[in-house]
């Protein structure tokens, strides 16, 4: 027998909702015939349940993604309550609608400062007992207040009930880097500091704002993604084996990476704003939040002291890539030729895991030319091949159905989220020190980061 649970999503008419989360219960439904979503959307803009439905089938077949009869079976799930976020009216309205006792999903897609506004009429509304919260990033504006919205969630939630969301770690390229990292056991000797020189995590996108200027100024970059999936990519490049791959120990191993890493040293982070930036909807004409980060941390621990990690992430840049690079140690010594005069050192060995846009996952290494001379060249492996169709509304339909069956695992922490904002803390509020060209690598200052490295990772 098919089971109903309700679902109720805050934000339904904003771009989250758009750009993700319709795709994703979609495709939720299509996945899972054990279960059904039933989706109430709650938000300001005045739309009954007729037109929010034709609003979602509009949205849903825009792109071509799916037929306008799959769309518009789909929108027959979906109801839709209007008000205000303030007004108790609304929500005694969603608890006439939706029995607490079937333990309702409740997606908050809002605006972070509506958060406590929302959790506290959520709870004197009766869903306390047993609804379940899916509450999205930035998860406050930095530790202090991080720590408050949790003392707020916690007075009316049990642990069990609240489910921190960071999309990175629903992505398949991203469950992919555990499963080669922990299924195979050649990799286990070379993982640490004997070995690897230094890692780097970039993620560039070639677009702006995209529209969401006026939330994006308040926020600026190290916020909108070093925070929260940035940090939380690399808990899963460096943590310790957990005793499974579920359950607590995954989640306590991810959280003592970030609570190893030293807050940022000033010094060891550049952050710079793309030209044109002001000129964006929503945008303050004199704003210095950067638009760009390029950060340098440390990790304290036995298996990584000493290993630079270097962190990139911006707007308005050359090229859309996410990745992460762990290069490892030069061979000591030089004993064969690269060619054009065999005086450059063999480049040294790489795994390069891809997450956008595709999930491949690469090894670099060293090959001979053919011909009579030792002269050796780089060769790039690919030892992970990718489904090029993953997409980022994927992984919240992974995260969803997560919720669903009651699984934290790809879940954030509250300890992980107060290590990241400790981390970040140092450069929160640091403006933009340079601007960059819209389409450039970012800007040049960053380089510096990089000086005893050998430069970015091409
Ligand atoms: N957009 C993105 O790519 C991402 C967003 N997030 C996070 O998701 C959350 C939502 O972001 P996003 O969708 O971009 O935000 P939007 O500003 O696009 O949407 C806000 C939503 O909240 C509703 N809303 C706002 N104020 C009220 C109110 N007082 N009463 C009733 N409804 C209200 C809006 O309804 P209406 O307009 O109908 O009034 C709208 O549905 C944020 O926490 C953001 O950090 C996280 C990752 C990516
Ligand atoms: O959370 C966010 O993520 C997107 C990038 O996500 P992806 O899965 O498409 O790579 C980013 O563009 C946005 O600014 C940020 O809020």
């Amino acid at each position: 027998m098919t089971q109903r649970i309700p679902f109720v999503l805050f934000g339904a008419t904003g771009d989250l909702a758009r750009r993700m989360l319709l795709p994703a219960l979609m495709s939720v439904r299509e996945r899972h015939a054990d279960y059904q979503l039933d989706i109430i959307g709650v938000a300001g803009s005045r739309f009954d349940d007729e037109s929010f439905r034709a609003h979602v089938v509009e949205i849903l077949t825009k792109d071509k993604r799916c037929s306008r009869e799959e769309a518009e079976t789909f929108a027959k799930t979906i109801s839709y309550l209007s008000g205000d976020y303030h007004d108790p009216n609304l929500f005694d309205a969603l608890a006439a609608r939706v029995s607490p006792d079937e333990r309702p999903i409740v997606y908050l897609a809002i605006p972070p400062s509506l958060f406590e506004v929302v959790i506290e009429q959520l709870a004197r509304a009766g869903f306390d007992e047993h609804a379940r919260i899916m509450v999205e990033k930035p998860f406050g504006r930095n530790l202090a207040d991080a720590q408050r919205l949790s003392k707020v969630l916690a007075s009316h939630f049990r642990p069990e009930q609240i489910f921190r969301i960071d999309h990175f770690l629903g992505k398949e390229a991203v469950q992919n880097l555990l499963v080669f990292r922990f299924a195979n056991s050649i990799l286990e000797p070379l993982w640490n500091r004997n070995y690897v020189s230094r890692i780097e995590l970039n993620m560039l996108e070639a677009f702006g704002v995209e529209g969401r200027g006026a939330f994006y100024d308040g926020v600026g970059v190290v916020r909108d993604v070093v925070q929260n999936h940035l940090l939380q990519l690399l808990t899963l490049l460096l943590m310790e084996p957990p005793l499974a791959m579920s359950g607590r120990d995954l989640t306590d191993q991810r959280t003592k990476v970030l609570q190893a890493i030293r807050p940022i040293r000033p010094d060891d982070a550049v952050l710079a704003q793309y030209r044109g930036y002001r000129l964006e909807a929503g945008v303050a004409d004199d704003s210095s939040t950067p638009t760009y980060a390029a950060i340098r941390l440390e990790v304290n621990s036995w298996r990584w002291a000493g290993v630079p990690v270097f962190v990139r992430a911006g707007k308005g840049l050359r090229e859309t890539r996410t990745e992460a690079v762990v290069e490892f140690r030069r061979p000591p010594t030089l004993i064969f030729g690269t060619g054009e005069g065999e005086q450059h050192q063999p480049e040294p060995n790489a795994f390069i895991f891809h997450f956008k846009p595709d999930g491949r996952i690469e090894l670099l290494m060293q090959s001979k030319v053919p011909g009579p001379r030792l002269i050796s060249r780089p060769t790039m492996l690919t030892v992970s091949s990718s489904d090029d169709s993953a997409r980022s509304d994927d992984a919240y339909a992974q995260l969803i159905d997560d919720v669903v069956r009651d699984d934290q695992t790809r879940f954030a922490t509250q300890e992980s989220v107060e290590a990241g904002w400790r981390i970040v803390d140092p450069v929160l509020e640091a403006p933009a020190e340079s601007t960059y060209v819209v389409g450039s690598d970012g800007p040049r200052e960053a380089d510096r980061l990089v000086a005893d490295v050998h430069g970015w990772y091409r």
